[in-house]
Protein backbone atom coordinates (compact mmCIF):
# COMPACT_ATOMS: atom_id res chain seq x y z
CA UNK A 1 0.00 0.00 0.00
CA UNK A 2 1.43 3.63 -0.64
CA UNK A 3 0.98 6.86 1.40
CA UNK A 4 -2.07 8.73 1.36
CA UNK A 5 -1.23 12.40 0.69
CA UNK A 6 -4.00 13.48 -1.55
CA UNK A 7 -7.72 11.62 -1.13
CA UNK A 8 -11.52 12.03 -2.26
CA UNK A 9 -13.60 10.04 0.15
CA UNK A 10 -16.83 9.67 -0.86
CA UNK A 11 -19.42 9.05 1.57
CA UNK A 12 -22.55 6.83 0.56
CA UNK A 13 -25.95 7.85 2.15
CA UNK A 14 -25.87 4.35 4.09
CA UNK A 15 -23.23 5.83 6.01
CA UNK A 16 -24.94 8.47 6.59
CA UNK A 17 -28.79 7.69 7.73
CA UNK A 18 -29.44 5.23 10.69
CA UNK A 19 -31.22 1.86 9.84
CA UNK A 20 -34.73 3.57 10.15
CA UNK A 21 -33.27 6.35 7.11
CA UNK A 22 -33.04 9.34 9.23
CA UNK A 23 -29.89 10.65 9.06
CA UNK A 24 -27.16 10.01 11.54
CA UNK A 25 -25.80 13.50 12.63
CA UNK A 26 -23.60 11.63 15.30
CA UNK A 27 -21.91 9.55 12.68
CA UNK A 28 -21.20 12.81 10.42
CA UNK A 29 -19.48 14.59 13.06
CA UNK A 30 -17.50 11.42 13.50
CA UNK A 31 -16.18 11.36 9.97
CA UNK A 32 -16.00 15.16 9.86
CA UNK A 33 -13.45 14.52 13.16
CA UNK A 34 -11.38 12.21 11.19
CA UNK A 35 -11.73 14.20 7.89
CA UNK A 36 -9.75 16.50 10.30
CA UNK A 37 -7.11 14.21 11.76
CA UNK A 38 -6.21 14.37 7.93
CA UNK A 39 -5.84 17.72 7.65
CA UNK A 40 -3.81 18.15 10.34
CA UNK A 41 -1.68 15.07 9.42
CA UNK A 42 -1.14 17.02 5.74
CA UNK A 43 -3.27 14.67 3.92
CA UNK A 44 -5.40 16.78 1.43
CA UNK A 45 -9.18 15.73 1.08
CA UNK A 46 -12.13 16.20 -1.68
CA UNK A 47 -15.25 14.82 0.23
CA UNK A 48 -18.26 13.55 -2.21
CA UNK A 49 -21.01 13.11 -0.25
CA UNK A 50 -24.61 11.64 -1.14
CA UNK A 51 -27.24 12.14 1.25
CA UNK A 52 -29.19 14.75 -0.32
CA UNK A 53 -32.39 12.69 -1.11
CA UNK A 54 -31.98 11.27 2.55
CA UNK A 55 -32.00 13.96 4.28
CA UNK A 56 -34.66 15.67 2.15
CA UNK A 57 -37.15 12.61 2.43
CA UNK A 58 -36.90 13.54 6.22
CA UNK A 59 -37.67 17.20 6.15
CA UNK A 60 -39.70 17.01 2.44
CA UNK A 61 -43.25 15.23 2.91
CA UNK A 62 -44.48 14.60 -0.48
CA UNK A 63 -47.95 13.27 -1.70
CA UNK A 64 -47.43 9.18 -2.27
CA UNK A 65 -48.55 9.61 -6.21
CA UNK A 66 -46.05 12.08 -7.28
CA UNK A 67 -43.90 10.69 -10.12
CA UNK A 68 -40.87 9.34 -8.54
CA UNK A 69 -38.49 11.55 -10.23
CA UNK A 70 -40.10 14.56 -9.73
CA UNK A 71 -40.44 13.62 -5.73
CA UNK A 72 -36.09 12.78 -6.20
CA UNK A 73 -35.37 16.29 -7.47
CA UNK A 74 -37.19 18.08 -4.99
CA UNK A 75 -35.95 15.64 -2.06
CA UNK A 76 -32.46 16.64 -3.61
CA UNK A 77 -32.44 19.82 -3.59
CA UNK A 78 -35.17 20.68 -0.48
CA UNK A 79 -31.92 18.22 1.33
CA UNK A 80 -28.70 19.32 -0.08
CA UNK A 81 -29.18 22.24 1.78
CA UNK A 82 -29.52 20.30 5.64
CA UNK A 83 -26.86 18.01 3.84
CA UNK A 84 -24.71 20.70 3.50
CA UNK A 85 -25.58 23.21 6.67
CA UNK A 86 -24.81 20.31 8.62
CA UNK A 87 -21.02 19.98 7.17
CA UNK A 88 -20.65 23.41 7.32
CA UNK A 89 -21.93 23.31 11.25
CA UNK A 90 -19.52 19.92 11.83
CA UNK A 91 -16.54 21.09 10.44
CA UNK A 92 -17.06 24.89 12.08
CA UNK A 93 -16.07 23.41 15.37
CA UNK A 94 -12.36 22.42 13.62
CA UNK A 95 -12.62 26.13 12.37
CA UNK A 96 -12.36 24.53 9.12
CA UNK A 97 -14.38 26.21 6.02
CA UNK A 98 -16.45 23.97 3.68
CA UNK A 99 -17.58 24.50 -0.05
CA UNK A 100 -20.20 23.12 -1.91
CA UNK A 101 -20.05 21.60 -5.25
CA UNK A 102 -23.02 20.52 -7.45
CA UNK A 103 -21.82 18.38 -11.06
CA UNK A 104 -23.76 16.93 -13.82
CA UNK A 105 -21.86 14.18 -16.28
CA UNK A 106 -21.79 17.67 -18.66
CA UNK A 107 -19.40 19.06 -16.36
CA UNK A 108 -16.86 16.27 -17.29
CA UNK A 109 -17.50 15.70 -21.01
CA UNK A 110 -16.54 18.98 -21.75
CA UNK A 111 -12.85 19.83 -21.48
CA UNK A 112 -13.68 23.78 -20.62
CA UNK A 113 -16.34 22.60 -17.95
CA UNK A 114 -13.72 19.87 -16.43
CA UNK A 115 -10.47 22.15 -16.35
CA UNK A 116 -12.66 25.35 -14.83
CA UNK A 117 -14.22 22.81 -12.21
CA UNK A 118 -10.56 21.41 -11.57
CA UNK A 119 -9.10 24.36 -10.73
CA UNK A 120 -11.75 25.54 -8.59
CA UNK A 121 -11.32 22.46 -6.56
CA UNK A 122 -7.54 22.80 -6.09
CA UNK A 123 -7.81 26.77 -5.35
CA UNK A 124 -10.70 25.60 -2.64
CA UNK A 125 -7.82 22.96 -1.69
CA UNK A 126 -4.70 25.86 -1.68
CA UNK A 127 -6.83 28.17 0.29
CA UNK A 128 -7.84 25.00 3.14
CA UNK A 129 -11.04 25.21 1.99
CA UNK A 130 -12.67 21.52 2.03
CA UNK A 131 -14.62 21.10 -1.18
CA UNK A 132 -17.63 18.88 -0.38
CA UNK A 133 -18.93 16.92 -4.15
CA UNK A 134 -22.51 16.05 -5.08
CA UNK A 135 -24.45 15.29 -7.64
CA UNK A 136 -26.95 17.59 -8.90
CA UNK A 137 -29.77 16.24 -8.91
CA UNK A 138 -32.14 18.41 -10.04
CA UNK A 139 -30.30 18.63 -13.41
CA UNK A 140 -28.99 15.78 -13.49
CA UNK A 141 -32.00 12.46 -14.18
CA UNK A 142 -31.63 9.95 -16.46
CA UNK A 143 -29.55 10.04 -19.03
CA UNK A 144 -27.69 12.88 -17.80
CA UNK A 145 -26.96 11.23 -14.76
CA UNK A 146 -23.93 9.44 -13.46
CA UNK A 147 -24.45 6.24 -12.35
CA UNK A 148 -24.06 7.38 -8.80
CA UNK A 149 -21.88 8.86 -6.63
CA UNK A 150 -18.95 6.16 -6.88
CA UNK A 151 -18.18 7.17 -10.35
CA UNK A 152 -18.34 10.90 -9.49
CA UNK A 153 -15.86 9.87 -6.91
CA UNK A 154 -13.35 8.39 -9.53
CA UNK A 155 -14.24 10.68 -11.56
CA UNK A 156 -13.30 13.27 -8.93
CA UNK A 157 -10.07 11.59 -8.13
CA UNK A 158 -8.81 11.06 -12.00
CA UNK A 159 -9.44 14.87 -12.21
CA UNK A 160 -7.42 15.99 -9.43
CA UNK A 161 -5.15 13.86 -9.44
CA UNK A 162 -5.19 11.90 -6.18
CA UNK A 163 -3.40 9.20 -4.63
CA UNK A 164 -6.12 7.54 -3.12
CA UNK A 165 -9.64 7.27 -3.48
CA UNK A 166 -11.88 6.03 -0.47
CA UNK A 167 -15.25 4.51 -0.84
CA UNK A 168 -17.30 4.54 2.49
CA UNK A 169 -20.26 2.19 2.48
CA UNK A 170 -22.17 0.50 4.80
CA UNK A 171 -19.70 -3.36 4.41
CA UNK A 172 -16.10 -3.93 4.75
CA UNK A 173 -15.71 -4.27 1.62
CA UNK A 174 -16.55 -6.87 -1.52
CA UNK A 175 -17.46 -10.01 0.03
CA UNK A 176 -17.56 -13.43 -2.35
CA UNK A 177 -21.66 -13.35 -1.36
CA UNK A 178 -24.22 -11.44 0.21
CA UNK A 179 -22.01 -9.75 3.09
CA UNK A 180 -24.61 -11.25 5.64
CA UNK A 181 -24.05 -14.88 4.60
CA UNK A 182 -22.30 -17.16 6.77
CA UNK A 183 -20.19 -18.26 3.88
CA UNK A 184 -19.14 -14.93 2.78
CA UNK A 185 -15.62 -14.06 2.96
CA UNK A 186 -14.25 -10.53 2.65
CA UNK A 187 -12.16 -10.11 -0.37
CA UNK A 188 -9.06 -8.02 1.55
CA UNK A 189 -7.09 -7.36 -1.94
CA UNK A 190 -7.84 -6.98 -5.57
CA UNK A 191 -4.29 -7.70 -7.87
CA UNK A 192 -4.35 -6.82 -11.54
CA UNK A 193 -5.53 -10.15 -12.70
CA UNK A 194 -8.63 -10.97 -14.36
CA UNK A 195 -10.56 -12.41 -11.44
CA UNK A 196 -13.90 -12.06 -11.98
CA UNK A 197 -15.57 -10.22 -9.12
CA UNK A 198 -18.92 -9.35 -10.54
CA UNK A 199 -19.91 -12.61 -10.07
CA UNK A 200 -20.17 -11.97 -5.93
CA UNK A 201 -22.24 -9.26 -6.21
CA UNK A 202 -25.76 -9.26 -5.49
CA UNK A 203 -28.27 -6.43 -6.84
CA UNK A 204 -28.85 -5.14 -3.43
CA UNK A 205 -28.27 -1.72 -2.61
CA UNK A 206 -29.24 1.23 -0.37
CA UNK A 207 -32.73 2.47 -0.36
CA UNK A 208 -31.29 5.96 -1.29
CA UNK A 209 -28.66 4.77 -2.98
CA UNK A 210 -28.22 4.26 -6.92
CA UNK A 211 -25.32 2.00 -8.56
CA UNK A 212 -25.01 -0.29 -5.63
CA UNK A 213 -21.64 -2.85 -4.77
CA UNK A 214 -21.25 -3.55 -8.39
CA UNK A 215 -20.24 0.35 -9.63
CA UNK A 216 -17.80 0.09 -6.61
CA UNK A 217 -16.05 -2.58 -8.08
CA UNK A 218 -16.10 -1.43 -11.53
CA UNK A 219 -15.01 2.82 -10.52
CA UNK A 220 -12.58 1.11 -8.05
CA UNK A 221 -10.65 -1.34 -11.00
CA UNK A 222 -10.70 2.33 -13.05
CA UNK A 223 -8.94 3.90 -10.60
CA UNK A 224 -6.54 1.48 -9.83
CA UNK A 225 -5.76 1.30 -13.85
CA UNK A 226 -5.31 4.69 -13.82
CA UNK A 227 -2.73 4.61 -11.10
CA UNK A 228 -5.18 5.60 -7.72
CA UNK A 229 -4.95 2.84 -4.99
CA UNK A 230 -8.73 2.40 -3.73
CA UNK A 231 -10.24 1.46 -0.30
CA UNK A 232 -13.60 0.39 -0.19
CA UNK A 233 -14.75 0.34 3.59
CA UNK A 234 -17.06 0.80 5.80
CA UNK A 235 -17.77 4.16 7.15
CA UNK A 236 -20.08 3.09 10.10
CA UNK A 237 -17.28 1.67 11.85
CA UNK A 238 -15.56 3.38 14.55
CA UNK A 239 -12.27 6.14 13.50
CA UNK A 240 -12.13 4.44 10.28
CA UNK A 241 -10.25 6.53 8.35
CA UNK A 242 -7.51 6.43 10.58
CA UNK A 243 -7.52 2.59 10.63
CA UNK A 244 -6.84 3.07 6.87
CA UNK A 245 -3.82 5.07 7.52
CA UNK A 246 -2.71 2.26 10.02
CA UNK A 247 -4.07 -0.84 7.93
CA UNK A 248 -5.75 -1.86 11.32
CA UNK A 249 -8.95 -2.89 10.29
CA UNK A 250 -10.85 -4.67 7.07
CA UNK A 251 -11.40 -3.05 4.30
CA UNK A 252 -11.02 -4.35 -0.14
CA UNK A 253 -7.82 -2.75 -1.28
CA UNK A 254 -7.44 -2.16 -5.31
CA UNK A 255 -3.58 -2.62 -6.21
CA UNK A 256 -2.90 0.73 -8.11
CA UNK A 257 -0.83 0.36 -11.25
CA UNK A 258 1.42 2.99 -12.76
CA UNK A 259 0.17 6.49 -12.68
CA UNK A 260 -1.65 7.59 -15.83
CA UNK A 261 -0.81 11.47 -17.18
CA UNK A 262 -3.50 13.50 -15.87
CA UNK A 263 -5.00 14.52 -19.31
CA UNK A 264 -4.96 10.79 -20.21
CA UNK A 265 -6.92 9.68 -16.80
CA UNK A 266 -9.60 12.17 -18.61
CA UNK A 267 -9.79 10.53 -21.38
CA UNK A 268 -10.09 7.14 -19.17
CA UNK A 269 -13.54 7.92 -18.24
CA UNK A 270 -14.72 9.54 -21.18
CA UNK A 271 -16.24 5.62 -22.79
CA UNK A 272 -19.76 7.54 -22.50
CA UNK A 273 -19.17 10.90 -23.38
CA UNK A 274 -17.21 10.61 -26.88
CA UNK A 275 -19.09 12.70 -29.89
CA UNK A 276 -17.66 10.89 -32.95
CA UNK A 277 -15.99 7.45 -33.79
CA UNK A 278 -13.11 7.11 -36.24
CA UNK A 279 -11.96 3.63 -37.62
CA UNK A 280 -8.57 2.91 -38.23
CA UNK A 281 -6.55 0.29 -39.98
CA UNK A 282 -4.77 -2.79 -39.63
CA UNK A 283 -1.51 -0.35 -39.88
CA UNK A 284 -2.34 2.45 -38.27
CA UNK A 285 -3.44 -0.13 -35.27
CA UNK A 286 -0.36 -2.06 -35.32
CA UNK A 287 1.84 1.80 -35.42
CA UNK A 288 0.07 2.72 -32.25
CA UNK A 289 0.46 -0.52 -30.22
CA UNK A 290 4.07 -0.96 -31.16
CA UNK A 291 4.94 2.46 -30.79
CA UNK A 292 5.22 4.26 -27.16
CA UNK A 293 4.59 7.40 -28.00
CA UNK A 294 2.83 8.38 -31.75
CA UNK A 295 -0.27 10.08 -33.11
CA UNK A 296 -3.11 9.15 -35.00
CA UNK A 297 -2.83 10.31 -38.45
CA UNK A 298 -5.66 10.70 -40.89
CA UNK A 299 -3.48 8.03 -43.28
CA UNK A 300 -4.43 5.20 -40.95
CA UNK A 301 -8.25 6.12 -40.36
CA UNK A 302 -10.99 4.61 -42.61
CA UNK A 303 -14.21 6.31 -41.92
CA UNK A 304 -15.51 8.93 -39.49
CA UNK A 305 -18.80 8.61 -37.79
CA UNK A 306 -20.77 11.40 -36.06
CA UNK A 307 -20.68 15.42 -36.05
CA UNK A 308 -17.85 16.62 -33.21
CA UNK A 309 -15.84 19.93 -32.49
CA UNK A 310 -12.56 20.07 -32.03
CA UNK A 311 -11.69 19.24 -28.35
CA UNK A 312 -14.59 16.53 -28.02
CA UNK A 313 -13.70 13.24 -27.23
CA UNK A 314 -13.67 10.59 -30.10
CA UNK A 315 -13.71 6.76 -30.03
CA UNK A 316 -11.07 4.93 -32.05
CA UNK A 317 -12.30 1.13 -33.61
CA UNK A 318 -10.57 -0.83 -35.71
CA UNK A 319 -12.09 -2.19 -39.32
CA UNK A 320 -13.52 -5.32 -36.95
CA UNK A 321 -15.59 -3.18 -34.43
CA UNK A 322 -13.03 -3.88 -31.56
CA UNK A 323 -12.77 -0.35 -29.26
CA UNK A 324 -9.75 0.29 -29.02
CA UNK A 325 -9.13 3.71 -27.15
CA UNK A 326 -10.73 7.05 -26.60
CA UNK A 327 -8.44 10.31 -28.12
CA UNK A 328 -9.37 14.23 -28.38
CA UNK A 329 -9.95 15.46 -31.85
CA UNK A 330 -7.76 17.86 -33.21
CA UNK A 331 -9.87 19.39 -35.49
CA UNK A 332 -13.89 19.28 -36.49
CA UNK A 333 -16.08 16.09 -38.08
CA UNK A 334 -15.75 17.97 -41.57
CA UNK A 335 -11.90 18.31 -41.71
CA UNK A 336 -11.60 15.00 -40.62
CA UNK A 337 -13.97 13.32 -43.59
CA UNK A 338 -11.94 15.57 -46.08
CA UNK A 339 -8.52 14.06 -44.51
CA UNK A 340 -9.54 10.24 -44.32
CA UNK A 341 -6.68 8.42 -45.66
CA UNK A 342 -4.67 11.33 -46.54
CA UNK A 343 -0.79 11.96 -46.61
CA UNK A 344 1.17 14.70 -44.73
CA UNK A 345 -1.84 15.78 -42.96
CA UNK A 346 -1.95 16.91 -39.19
CA UNK A 347 -2.44 14.09 -36.65
CA UNK A 348 -5.84 14.00 -36.22
CA UNK A 349 -5.55 12.52 -32.50
CA UNK A 350 -2.42 13.96 -30.98
CA UNK A 351 -0.35 11.36 -28.82
CA UNK A 352 -0.64 13.44 -25.43
CA UNK A 353 -4.91 13.43 -25.81
CA UNK A 354 -4.41 9.63 -26.79
CA UNK A 355 -5.71 6.67 -24.38
CA UNK A 356 -5.75 2.97 -25.29
CA UNK A 357 -7.77 0.65 -23.60
CA UNK A 358 -5.03 -1.93 -23.00
CA UNK A 359 -1.65 -0.47 -23.54
CA UNK A 360 1.14 -0.77 -21.09
N1 LIG B 1 -20.63 -9.29 -2.76
C1 LIG B 1 -20.97 -8.19 -2.07
N2 LIG B 1 -20.09 -7.67 -1.18
C2 LIG B 1 -20.40 -6.56 -0.47
N3 LIG B 1 -21.58 -5.89 -0.56
C3 LIG B 1 -22.50 -6.36 -1.43
C4 LIG B 1 -22.23 -7.53 -2.22
N4 LIG B 1 -23.31 -7.77 -2.99
C5 LIG B 1 -24.22 -6.79 -2.69
N5 LIG B 1 -23.75 -5.94 -1.75
C6 LIG B 1 -24.51 -4.79 -1.19
O1 LIG B 1 -23.97 -3.53 -1.62
C7 LIG B 1 -24.35 -2.56 -0.63
C8 LIG B 1 -23.52 -1.31 -0.78
O2 LIG B 1 -23.87 -0.61 -1.96
P1 LIG B 1 -24.76 0.73 -1.88
O3 LIG B 1 -26.02 0.44 -1.15
O4 LIG B 1 -24.88 1.32 -3.22
O5 LIG B 1 -23.86 1.63 -0.95
P2 LIG B 1 -23.66 3.21 -0.81
O6 LIG B 1 -24.99 3.81 -0.45
O7 LIG B 1 -22.65 3.27 0.28
O8 LIG B 1 -23.14 3.72 -2.12
C9 LIG B 1 -24.12 -3.30 0.67
O9 LIG B 1 -24.90 -2.81 1.71
C10 LIG B 1 -24.45 -4.76 0.32
O10 LIG B 1 -25.69 -5.15 0.83
N1 LIG C 1 -26.87 12.46 -5.22
C1 LIG C 1 -27.65 11.53 -4.40
C2 LIG C 1 -26.88 10.26 -4.10
C3 LIG C 1 -26.90 9.23 -5.16
C4 LIG C 1 -25.95 8.07 -4.83
O1 LIG C 1 -25.08 7.75 -5.62
O2 LIG C 1 -26.13 7.50 -3.58
P1 LIG C 1 -25.14 6.37 -2.94
O3 LIG C 1 -25.21 5.14 -3.79
O4 LIG C 1 -25.69 6.16 -1.57
O5 LIG C 1 -23.78 6.95 -2.88
C5 LIG C 1 -27.96 12.18 -3.05
O6 LIG C 1 -27.23 13.06 -2.61
O7 LIG C 1 -28.94 11.76 -2.43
Amino acid sequence: MNAINFCVIKVGSNVLTDKDGNPDIKRMDHLVAEITEYRKKGIKVILVSSGAVAFGRKETILPEKLNPVLKKQIWASTGQIDLINTYKKLFAKSTLQVAQILVTKEDFRDRKHFLNMKNCVLGLLAQGIIPIINENDTVAITELMFTDNDELASLSAAMVDADTLILLTNVDGIYTGPPDHPGSELIREVGHGTEKLSSYISATKSSFGRGGMLTKLNMSKKSADLGIQVFIANGKSENILGKILSKDTNFTYFEPKKAKQSTKKWLAHGDQYFKGEVIINQGAKTALYDHKIISLLPIGVTSVYGEFKKGDILRISDEEGNRLGLGRAEYPSKTALERIGLKNQKPIIHYDYLYLFHHD
